[in-house]
């Protein structure tokens, strides 16, 4: 699903009351509606709203919303902050249909900030999309005090003094939210990991924009929903044999890393690969075997340590290599011999990513739509350089995946997966259980297998990290967050996979 900019979000707006003929205000009333059915889900009449109210559209909707909760038997608190005059058109309309019992004050000065109850609820109507400067004045006062309230706050659309797109400058006061409850679409901003003390948990609530509009609009960015992956996923054929699901080689493992290589080597035989091959140092051999007997396993001449490249490494379809191998020198040999010479498909991970990023060489030798880097973000930062924020980060990793021709999934609790042509897609399974030893090594072996069953690069990597955030979410439901592990995430698989395969209702 595309991801709008607060222009695009605009023109949505514009094109949506053309379209479906209605008024702006209707639409304000739909977006009211839905917000207030979110709310009433999580909020009982008895707790009494706070709702602060900007002089825009959002603050419109925050007083459509103090209507409608009102009527839902709600008690609510109206504070108006802002020239009214100046106020939108439909700002203007909702206060005339405020109803007399709900008179909103004003807040003209730092005294009129109300003293909230220890245990208030608040919702934010300051500012939306619309934001165009950081907070400054009265209303980065009343931000300041709500924030340190210890109010439950929810805020309508975006976190008031939030950018929707682009980076907030930096020092600016933004609204904390627990709950953001957005229109149609997430926003940008939700995506990244700088945000999450602002955006808290973030909802959608549906508005019924313009489909035909969000469908034609041009973007970039995209957040990947259920939908977007099942008609990714290939059928298997009933005549099909092991040879139609690709042979996969991993390079993993070393001395007292022999796990990273079993936890891959299980994700990918999890994945719908039809064979593995696992080279790992000779001392892996017994534990390879034995805990991966689905597997073939080659051993290196090295004890410890990945050295050489199999003889006959033309017959595979894919590469996987990475986790556990180290950086020992001849290990970058192995590996600069390896991208010198293959034209495989290869998933570069953990060291082999290390052993890349400290070679401008071996950066130039990276074959063109071959590659793909699955980095968490210091591995990311090694091969591309640090980043001032997150947003520099991600033109970072556009400009990464043009420049070579490659895929990056950078790794995080919505991993974003770069494309050659520029694109970002973020995922949106996953949760913090997952922030544990070994899940990147499952995610390594997911899209190795995936690829192995010519999946493009771009479908793999999207697909596989949907999936692989689908098994940690079935993963909490009987392991919970503190106790998840990465071979959780493998037992969950087969699972994810046949989720992905049911018809959604
Ligand atoms: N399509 C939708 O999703 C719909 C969204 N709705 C709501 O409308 C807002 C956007 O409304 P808009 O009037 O464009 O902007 P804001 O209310 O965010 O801002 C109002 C106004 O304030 C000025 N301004 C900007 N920054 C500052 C600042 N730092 N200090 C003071 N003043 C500032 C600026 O001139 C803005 O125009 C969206 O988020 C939704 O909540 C509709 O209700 C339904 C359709
Ligand atoms: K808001």
């Amino acid at each position: 699903m595309k991801l709008l900019t607060a222009a695009q979000i605009r023109e949505a707006d514009a094109f949506t009351v053309q379209e479906q003929n209605i008024s702006s205000l209707d639409l304000m009333e739909r977006a009211a509606k839905a917000f207030t059915g979110w709310f009433e889900n999580k909020f009982q009449p008895s707790e009494e709203a706070f709702i602060f109210c900007g002089p825009g559209n959002n603050g419109g909707d925050g007083l459509a919303v103090a209507r409608l909760l009102h009527e839902r038997k709600y008690k609510v608190q109206v504070f108006i902050v802002g020239d009214t005059a100046k106020a939108s058109e439909d700002f203007k309309a909702n206060m005339e249909r405020l109803p007399d019992e709900v008179q909103p004050q004003k807040i003209e000065e730092e005294k009129d900030i109300p003293e909230l109850p220890l245990i208030a609820c608040v919702i934010d109507a300051l500012f939306g999309t619309g934001l165009s400067r950081p907070l400054t004045g009265l209303y980065e006062e009343l931000v300041e005090q709500l924030n340190s309230s210890g109010a439950c706050i929810t805020s309508i659309d975006m976190p008031s003094g939030l950018y929707t797109d682009s980076q907030t400058p930096e020092g600016s006061t933004i609204i904390q939210a627990d709950n953001t409850v957005s229109f149609q679409l997430p926003k940008q901003a939700f995506f990244l990991p700088q945000h999450e003390e602002y955006v808290g948990e973030w909802h959608v609530v549906p508005i019924g924009l313009s489909e035909q509009f969000i469908s034609g609009v041009d973007t970039d960015m995209f957040f990947t929903t259920r939908r977007d992956v099942q008609h990714l996923l290939k059928r298997r054929r009933k005549f099909s044999h092991k040879g139609n699901y690709g042979h996969a080689l991993m390079l993993c493992g070393g001395y007292g890393k022999m796990g990273a290589a079993v936890l891959a080597a299980r994700a990918c035989l999890r994945s719908g690969v039809g064979l593995l091959t696992i080279q790992v140092p000779s001392a892996g051999y017994t534990v390879l075997q034995t805990a991966v007997p689905e597997a073939m396993t080659l051993t290196d001449p090295n004890r410890k340590h990945l050295s050489d490249l199999p003889e006959d490494i033309d017959k595979y379809d894919v590469i996987g290599m990475g986790p556990g191998i180290g950086t020992a020198p001849p290990t970058k040999t192995a590996i600069g011999q390896l991208l010198a010479t293959s034209s495989h498909p290869l998933v570069i991970d953990a060291d082999a990513i290390n052993i890349i990023a400290s070679s401008d060489r071996l950066k130039e030798q990276l074959p063109k739509n071959k590659v793909i880097f699955t980095p968490h973000p210091k591995e990311f930062e090694r091969l591309v350089g640090k980043a001032k924020n997150d947003y520099e980060r991600l033109q970072r990793l556009r400009e990464f995946c043009q420049e070579h021709q490659c895929c990056v999934t950078l790794k995080g609790s919505h991993t974003a997966v770069g494309t050659p042509s520029g694109k970002v897609y973020f995922n949106t399974t996953g949760n913090s259980g997952m922030a544990t030893g070994g899940t990147g090594d499952v995610l390594t072996g997911i899209i190795t297998a995936l690829v192995g069953q010519q999946y493009d690069l771009e479908e793999a990597c999207i697909l596989g990290v949907y999936v692989h955030g689908l098994a940690g979410d079935l993963a909490l439901r009987t392991v919970g967050e503190i106790g998840m592990t990465a071979s959780d995430l493998i037992d969950h698989l087969p699972k994810a996979f046949m989720c992905l395969q049911q018809p959604m209702s």
